[in-house]
């Protein structure tokens, strides 16, 4: 296709996918797969050096709705210039540069080199407040960055946003309305339709004609920017930032000053790191110019500022098309769907299936086999569906099955989930349960993988875990692939298994959220089989990171007759779990609740993280009442304010250095 006609056709569909995302709240496609096709549209642009007045590129946002009354902006709203690597940040940071010295060359009065401010880029909807007289008299959205829609009554129900603040002249403020992620999860669980992403989420209720939905939201905001202001200069963006918390406008407790932009890129890979732990949806981090005279300079393109620039970190989420839907049996007999997709890249890594959770999920989301769905990975190795994205596909119904895909047996429903009520020869299951009691962290059985259980399942009849302590030399030779020392080595392996520690037993027995650290606190704090299998449930609450949940699965476990026999099996067997008392090396970082702030000389966030673990702290990603030392390097962030604000007990560097020597 000629350069043109397909720039034509980009423009139509990018119409189309605007319309949907700023005016619908409706995303037909993930941001990733938009932007492809909007650089597409830019790369072609530079090439043909043509550039039609109706190009999306030539505009911030999209259309507003009627049903909204227009707000126009005193002062223009923009969108921001983006970068996805740390070549193009350091392009933009030599433009400008380069920028300042011809300004510089041609002017008395000089800039000064550049500073930066390093800040979060939050993903929701952007909001523009209007205060006169110290009272908040509007609220819009950024609608095409000259008029937005006025949605006064929806952003009163942001508890953190002021009526009413100290500064008496006229102002706009802007910053980003939002939908924490507890909120969304809580929001989710029991809503009839759940809410595809928090960016959504926020901007759907911020431009919903009844207040109420929107207050139901939970949203907050976080302020950025002063658009507008009357009678006072700021000389630097964080002078801006302090006058923003003076006037209790909620503003984000991260805002870093930077000298240089490789100082810029630490801040960016620590932002990499910590955005993880945040409660809201941040898709980047934004660098903005620090001076306002050296702003004033670089001025604006038709859509973005020059003086800023967004760092867009790789996309968690995308979309897909469901291929079909797999029931697999777990362990304890639950059957849970799996989704296969067609194959697609997130984050570098190439996704082959998704889960679904379970058939109320699948119902809620309206998943169907042949839907385009949008999927979302975080730090799960495993992503999850998200909702469907063009309901016009044609698709097929998913079935839920009524008996066991590997046994036959008939399934049972208990709450949402569905279970395989044989536990005694359905295949999948006793595989997966004799494959963890094997494992290394289990009885460390050297040889029993899924391959060779599955085996013994088929060919020896096992009909029990105990039963592999039954397995003789002549069972084994007979097998395919085992040879006389296979077979030999195998049964070592089984035999030298008998003396396992208490804690490596516990976990091998599969409770249900018993993993190994568990295990280890139970054993730990009962010392005895005995004492675990009479535990109850009130004592079991009293071991740290016990909750009522594995409380109930403990006892229950233990109630269960079946599991009992199993148990008394294995012992006649010759099993003899042992306690040892052991003693963990006491260090200052025992128990103790950790946060790192700061560069510290000669250890990566990563390390460092890792040391104190090893030591037996925990390492957190914010400050708190809880916390019990903040680690604080060369050029603190704000957590160090927050420590000294609480008293929390300080280690500098040097402290450091003598106690992880
Ligand atoms: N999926 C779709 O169909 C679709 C359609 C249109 C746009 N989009 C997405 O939206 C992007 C473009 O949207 P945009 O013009 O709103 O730009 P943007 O979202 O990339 O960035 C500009 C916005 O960032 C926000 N922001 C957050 N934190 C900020 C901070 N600390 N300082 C300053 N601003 C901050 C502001 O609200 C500002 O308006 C695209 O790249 C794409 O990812 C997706
Ligand atoms: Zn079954």
């Amino acid at each position: 296709m000629d350069k043109i006609e397909r720039m034509k056709e980009l423009i139509d569909i990018i119409n189309d996918l605007n319309y949907y995302y700023y005016t619908l709240d409706q995303p037909k496609v993930s941001d990733k797969e938009y932007d492809t096709l909007y650089d597409e549209l830019v790369k072609l642009e530079k090439e043909t050096g043509t550039v039609f007045p109706y190009s999306p590129t030539q505009r911030v946002g999209g259309e507003i709705l009627d049903k909204f009354e227009k707000h126009y902006h005193i002062e223009r709203l923009w969108s921001l210039d983006k970068c996805q690597n740390y070549g193009e940040l350091r392009s933009w940071d030599n433009r400008i540069k380069r920028l300042i010295e011809e300004y510089n060359s041609s002017h008395a009065e000089q800039l000064p080199p550049p500073t930066y401010v390093v800040e979060y880029k939050f993903d929701g909807l952007t909001i523009n407040l209007t205060y006169r007289e110290g009272e908040l008299v509007q609220g819009a959205t950024r609608g095409n960055g000259t008029v937005g829609e006025a949605i006064l009554p929806q952003i009163k129900t942001i508890k953190t946003v002021p009526l009413k603040i100290d500064f008496k002249g006229t102002m706009e403020v802007q910053g980003e309305g939002l939908m924490p992620l507890s909120a969304l999860k809580e929001y989710n669980e029991r809503a009839d339709e759940p809410l595809k992403n928090a960016r959504n989420a926020a901007a759907g209720a911020l431009r919903n004609l009844d207040p109420r939905v929107t207050k139901e939201r939970n949203l907050i905001a976080y302020f950025y920017n002063i658009g507008y202001i009357e009678g006072v200069e700021f000389k630097t963006h964080m002078e801006m930032l302090q006058f923003i918390k003076d006037n209790r406008l909620p503003a984000f407790n991260y805002a870093k000053e930077c000298k240089s932009i490789d100082e810029v890129i630490e801040e960016i890979e620590k932002i990499e790191e910590e955005r993880h732990n945040l409660d809201v949806l941040t898709d980047g981090a934004v660098i903005k110019i620090n001076d306002m005279r050296t702003r004033e300079a670089l001025g604006y393109t038709m859509r973005f500022p020059r003086w800023a620039i967004a760092y867009k970190f790789e996309a968690e989420e995308t979309t897909t098309k469901l291929i079909e839907v797999q029931w697999n049996v777990g362990r304890t007999g639950k059957v849970t769907p799996i989704a296969i997709l067609e194959p697609v890249e997130i984050a570098g890594a190439t996704v082959r299936r998704a889960t679904l959770n379970n058939y109320d999920d699948i119902l809620r989301k309206k998943v169907a086999i042949g839907s385009r769905v949008l999927i979302r990975r975080s730090n799960e190795v495993i992503p999850e569906i998200m909702g469907v994205v063009d309901a016009d596909e044609e698709t097929m119904k998913i079935e839920k099955p009524t008996h066991c895909p590997a046994c036959d047996t008939e399934l049972i429903q208990d709450g949402v989930h569905i279970f395989c009520p044989n536990s005694l020869t359905c295949k999948p299951q006793l595989v997966s349960r004799i494959v963890h009691f094997a494992s290394r962290d289990a009885m460390n059985i050297e040889g029993l993988s899924e391959k060779t259980a599955e085996k013994l399942f088929e060919e020896l009849n096992l009909k029990d875990i105990a039963d592999i302590y039954e397995i003789k030399y002549e069972d084994l030779i007979k097998l395919e692939g085992f040879k006389d020392k296979r077979a030999k080595n195998l049964l070592n392996a089984i035999e030298n298994s008998k003396d396992p520690s208490l804690a490596a037993f516990i976990y091998a027995l599969g409770i249900p959220n018993v993993g190994l650290k568990t295990a280890q606190d139970l054993a730990e704090h009962f010392k005895s089989l005995e004492g675990i299998k009479e535990a109850e449930y009130e004592e079991l609450l009293t071991i740290p990171d016990v909750g009522p949940k594995i409380a109930e699965n403990i006892v229950e476990f233990f109630r269960d007759e079946r599991i009992l026999e199993g148990l008394e099996k294995l012992l006649s067997e010759g099993v003899k779990p042992h306690y040892e008392e052991t003693t963990i090396e006491e260090s200052i970082f025992t128990n103790k609740t950790v946060v790192i702030t700061g560069t510290i000389n000669g250890y990566t966030r990563k390390e460092l993280k890792e040391k104190i673990e090893e030591m037996g702290g925990k390492v957190s990603g914010s400050v708190s009442r809880n916390t019990d030392y903040v680690i604080v390097g060369e050029n603190p962030g704000s957590k160090y304010e927050k420590a000294l604000e609480l008293g929390v007990e300080i280690i500098d560097e040097e402290r450091l250095s003598e106690i992880i020597g």
